[in-house]
């Protein structure tokens, strides 16, 4: 038996066997041959393997996870019967005597880096499969094991160096109940992800990877931080009990579940969830929420080869709008970049990808991705309370910008006679430190703010939230945020706007007295938090959480602030 630890990222207990997703290694050596056809022979053995795998593993996707996920596997499967790709690389076999790794590798290359360079949706796309596709067919040839994450059919842990939100997206819940990561921190998106679909999750432990074997058995604890690997039975039991234990606190705070959310003094404020797609509605109105203060959009364009339509786009706005039966919906627009890429739309490294080409930045540039992202949501705006927020606004100008195009394509669709609500509120997402300071003048523009702690604590400690060695610098309570947190209230309700906020620390139980006593009016977070966050609000008095809050705001340090909840809130 041995023992990691990591950060809690997502709460529960899980118990099961590990299954690592991790990449194995397809480096080769490039071999002349004696016997051409043969060689061509096995590749062509290794080509047709890796067809029958695709054709098993798009039928079950498509059973398990629905048409648009299988629809990669679909388009990896046209690659594998292009002649255009195959015949160079039998060519190169034959007249340069190579092996077919070699010469797969070689051709493949070239398509890439010309399909890469086109200016041509289209073609992006297809590197990107041709990409995936060498790896499997090199897999065969080298006789190692890929991972399909979307094919398993047991129960498990998934052990992995990181989780892209994209894998994250192909795992099916009813078999991975649980898992832990080498990296990472509470507010990547692979912990976003965990607590999204419920599932407990330990990220940022350094070695899970390297400690954890195919077939041992884990206990992930996301409550405490803590993985076991192969427990005894005594550590086992213990846990069951421990379980059982927090499922009761779970149906002690279910009975909060449709009452509005005041503190003990009256005062209300809203606790509103963040969702990623309209599967997560369910979890919404199971945990209570009020609402959607964050609808993260990009998780549509993700798992997937292809932008979606402004048809699918509209589905999917719609079926959240409804599902709300008029709650409010904050619909953030498109937020890729950092660490949630899209490898069809083929952007290039940066050597900083938070401080890069994300964003509004890339919707304000692509705007034909950004214009039809408005369309489908202005098109679904009369099924519901819709509310629009631009993610990482840096400048008043880029607000404008992107409200301006936003009006445009307003006037398009109301000439084509197609009606739209007449009270959507245009808000930002305030994350990048440059904003908050300037919020007094962005508050006679916007309609609301909603404050992204995730990016902002990274922006202005410097301090990368995915990066567990620095982690320690990642502080939410530190009084820097809470003073820019507090300029952002005080200014949008100076002009009769509203603040909420949807980064993690909205959701988190120390910051959470801290937030009522600044005056915040919506609280978005996971939607599993809801229940205990309203729980904790109505034991709390928001004229005392005031005076605390302005002690704070006086602080100088993390720990002190800290200590201040605690005696304020009788936990010490
Ligand atoms: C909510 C936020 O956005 P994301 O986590 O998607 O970057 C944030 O930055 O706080
Ligand atoms: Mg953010």
């Amino acid at each position: 038996m041995s023992f990691l630890h990591g950060i809690a990222a997502s709460s529960g207990i899980a118990m099961a066997k590990a299954y690592r997703l991790v990449e194995p290694d397809l480096s080769f050596a490039k071999i002349t041959i004696e016997n051409a056809d043969s060689e061509v022979e096995r590749f062509e053995a290794a080509v047709a393997k890796s067809k029958s795998e695709l054709e098993v593993i798009r039928d079950h996707a498509r059973e398990k996870l629905g048409a648009d996920k299988a629809a990669i596997f679909e388009a990896h499967l046209l690659v594998l019967s292009d002649p255009e790709l195959l015949t160079p690389i039998k060519d190169r076999v034959k007249s340069d005597k190579v092996n077919s790794e070699f010469a797969l590798k070689e051709t493949a290359d070239m398509f890439i880096s010309m399909f890469e360079a086109m200016d041509n949706e289209y073609m992006r796309e297809r590197a990107a499969d041709i990409r995936d596709v060498t790896k499997r067919v090199l897999s065969h040839l080298l006789g190692v094991k890929l991972n399909d994450p979307s094919m398993i059919s047991e129960e498990v842990i998934v052990v992995a160096e990181d989780l892209t939100p994209s894998d994250t997206a192909q795992l099916n819940r009813q078999f991975v109940k649980g898992f832990t990561t080498d990296i990472g921190g509470r507010t990547s998106h692979s912990a976003i992800m965990a607590r999204s679909l419920e599932i407990p999750a330990v990220v940022g432990t350094k070695t899970a990877t390297k400690d954890i074997e195919n077939g041992d058995f884990i206990i992930v604890d996301g409550l405490k931080g803590q993985v076991h690997i192969n427990p005894t039975q005594e550590l086992l039991e213990q846990y069951k009990k421990e379980n059982e234990a927090y499922e009761a606190q779970k149906a002690e705070w279910a009975k909060l579940k449709n009452e509005k959310s005041y503190s003990a003094d009256g005062h209300q404020v809203e606790l509103v969830a963040n969702i990623g797609t309209p599967n997560d509605l369910a979890g919404v109105k199971s945990n209570g929420g009020e609402g959607v203060g964050l609808y993260r959009t990009e998780f549509l364009y993700m798992g997937r080869d292809q932008l979606p339509t402004e048809e699918e786009q509209f589905e999917s706005y719609k079926a959240v709008l409804e599902g709300l039966e008029g709650k409010p919906v904050v619909v953030r627009t498109l937020d890729i970049g950092g660490d949630k890429e899209l490898p069809y739309l083929s952007l290039p490294k940066e050597m900083n990808p938070f401080l890069g080409y994300r964003a509004i930045r890339l919707c304000l540039e692509r705007q034909d991705i950004f214009r039809t992202q408005l369309r489908a949501l202005l098109r679904a705006s009369t099924y519901g309370n819709l509310k629009i927020m631009f993610p990482m606004i840096a400048t008043i100008a880029e607000f404008r910008q992107a409200k301006a195009i936003l009006d445009e394509e307003k006037e398009k669709l109301l000439k084509e006679g197609v009606a739209i609500s007449e009270t959507i509120e245009v808000g930002i997402m305030v994350e990048i430190p440059s904003t908050a300071v300037l919020a007094d003048q962005f508050a006679k523009e916007v309609d609301f703010f909603s404050i992204g702690t995730n990016d902002l604590i990274q922006y202005t400690l410097a301090a990368d939230r995915m990066n567990e060695r620095v982690s320690y610098l990642y502080q939410p309570y530190n009084p820097s945020i809470l003073r820019l947190v507090k300029m952002v209230i005080d200014a949008s309700h100076k002009e009769g706007k509203w603040t909420g906020m949807c980064g993690e620390m909205a959701g988190d139980e120390t910051a959470i007295p801290i937030l009522l006593g600044l005056g915040l009016d919506e609280f978005s977070m996971s939607a599993t938090s809801i229940l205990k966050a309203r729980s904790l609000i109505r034991k709390l008095s928001r004229a005392d959480m005031e005076k605390m809050a302005e002690k704070a705001l006086q602080m100088s340090t993390t720990e002190e602030v800290i200590e201040l909840v605690k005696e304020a809130t009788n936990t010490k």
